[in-house]
């Protein structure tokens, strides 16, 4: 069974995505191709379709814009490409490896600039004189072969906060991996997974584990060769180092020595599904490709890493996944941490297409295995008889609605008025309430009155439990992402009392 992507290609809100197989007229931002949008306006019954950035969703990051139709003469196509040039990095990958093979080789005169987050050979230390330095003792090799700890987590909000798997959480989908058989790892946008991996293997308590990166974050050419690391955009399937760096990956995916392979990506959690799946859905295509006969029945074994209210959505693009209730738990993110640490619970989780009974939540960390279920639950997911099934996606114990018929969050009531359970303080179908409406955003009416009400929503099906606390995805590029802001605000101040 091929791994395809479903559905309709609408993502965000009031705007789009129009995934168009093999666009070749997509002009390039520094990026790489741009994706193609379509702005809907309210009362039109057509919108206007424009080139913006795949990775970035900060305009002050990446500004480009280009309206489908629009005539760019010769002039602005050079200055474009010229900007484009002038913000590649400093050195190519051959470069820095060639660099850091020569720092590799001192005994002494290790230096990194954490200003300029660059390995310094000695002849460059004069132009960081005053910038902060890490020295020989914080440059061993054993720290050098754990760039994450050296490099500054990027912390851009909106494209690429760059979350670090705690050690927990990072050791847990090794150990998982190791005993399911997998010896070949596809690091997408997890670093630190791809570190640990050649850690252990320095170790060699355990059976060798081949990996290969692909991070947009080009940092991490300074520490890894050409065919551990591809610098590569996750959001349009990129190779910045061309056809050679997409070689690298055909290679990994395809090398016969009877290795199982599995992909890992945590992508950046503003990022936009379809477009994360669409890419996904190529690098699984290839590895098919290059499989022998009885292996291309399968679907390339993948985890996905993102938050739960996610679900319906990466289900929509792979519905042989699952998501499993393991919390993900990062380094540097001051609420995503595990519940039984006494602070919030992660909200991220696995979405797999592996066998959820194969992947043992660990009894220590409180996850049991629900029989019924057949798969392991966190233990405040109880089993609800009525419904069949562990109902709980965010952590909290679920309860069973008898009106509903289905189990809802803990903090809902239900409401009579709009006969289903909601949060107590909601505003009433025949309430204005600060909601407006539901579809479109707009705050003078509510969504059962909406005149874009067939045009918006996916499939028109009723916003599931775990849709309704979606985070808004999509570019800022259009008024309607400016009114979705203030109805989300609204929204808020509303939920405030969750
Ligand atoms: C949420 S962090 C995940 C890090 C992971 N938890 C780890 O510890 O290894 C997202 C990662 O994706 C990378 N990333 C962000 N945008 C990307 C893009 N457009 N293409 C490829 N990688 C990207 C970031 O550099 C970062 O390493
Ligand atoms: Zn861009
Ligand atoms: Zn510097
Ligand atoms: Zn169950
Ligand atoms: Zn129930
Ligand atoms: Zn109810
Ligand atoms: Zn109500």
């Amino acid at each position: 069974m091929d791994v395809q992507i479903k559905g309709s290609d609408k993502d965000g809100f009031g705007i789009e995505i129009v995934l168009q197989e093999g666009d070749k007229k997509a002009p390039y931002c520094v990026h790489g191709p741009t994706l193609l949008f379509e702005k809907v306006c309210i009362g039109e019954e057509k919108g206007r379709r424009f080139y913006a950035c795949s990775a970035c969703r900060d305009r002050k990051e990446c500004a480009f814009f280009q309206w489908e139709d629009e005539k760019v003469s010769e002039a602005r196509l050079l200055a474009r490409e010229e900007e484009n040039r002038s913000k590649l990095p400093k050195f190519t990958h051959q470069e820095y490896c060639s660099r850091f093979q020569k720092i590799l080789a001192l005994s002494q005169g290790r230096r990194f600039c954490q200003d300029c987050q660059l390995l310094l050979l000695p002849g460059e230390w004069d132009g960081h004189a005053s910038h902060n330095m890490l020295q020989d003792d914080d440059l061993t090799e054993a720290q050098l072969s754990r760039p994450s700890l050296i490099l500054k987590p990027l912390e851009n909000k909106k494209s690429n906060a760059q979350y670090l798997f705690a050690d927990r959480s990072c050791h847990f989908l090794l150990d998982t991996f190791a005993k399911r058989g997998y010896r070949k790892v596809l690091c997408v946008g997890t670093p630190r997974l791809h570190e640990l991996i050649k850690q252990r293997n320095q170790e060699g308590k355990r059976d060798p584990v081949k990996s290969l990166l692909l991070d947009i974050d080009f940092r991490y050419a300074q520490f890894y060769s050409s065919d551990e690391f591809c610098h590569y955009n996750m959001f349009n399937h990129h190779f910045f180092g061309g056809e050679a760096a997409n070689g690298v990956l055909q290679a990994f995916l395809g090398e016969e020595d009877g290795s199982k392979l599995i992909m890992v990506s945590d992508p950046p959690f503003g990022g936009l599904v379809k477009p994360l799946a669409h890419s996904f859905s190529q690098i699984a295509a290839t590895w098919k490709k290059l499989q022998a006969t009885e292996a291309s029945v399968a679907e390339m074994p993948m985890v996905w890493i993102f938050p739960y209210f996610f679900e319906p959505r990466i289900l929509e693009c792979f519905p042989s996944f699952t998501m499993l209730d393991y919390q993900v738990d990062y380094d540097n993110h001051p609420l995503y941490k595990h519940g039984k640490t006494g602070r919030k619970q992660s909200p991220v989780r696995l979405f797999t297409n592996l066998t959820p009974q194969d992947i043992i939540l660990p009894k220590e960390e409180g996850y049991r295995f629900c029989k019924v279920c057949v798969r392991y639950v966190w233990s405040e997911n109880t089993h609800c008889y009525k419904c069949n099934t562990c109902p709980s996606k965010d952590g909290r114990a679920w309860k069973h609605c008898s009106e509903c018929r289905k189990c809802v969050k803990p903090s809902w009531r239900h409401c009579q008025t709009c006969g289903r359970c909601a949060l107590p303080d909601h505003p009433c179908l025949d309430s204005p309430g600060l909601e407006g409406c539901f579809n479109c955003g707009s705050l003078k009416h509510k969504r059962r009155v909406c005149p874009l009400k067939h045009r918006l929503r996916t499939n028109n099906k009723p916003r599931s439990q775990g849709a309704r606390d979606l985070p808004r995805q999509g570019p800022n590029h259009s008024k309607l992402e400016k009114k979705s802001k203030a109805r989300r605000r609204a929204k808020r101040s509303n939920q405030s009392a969750k």
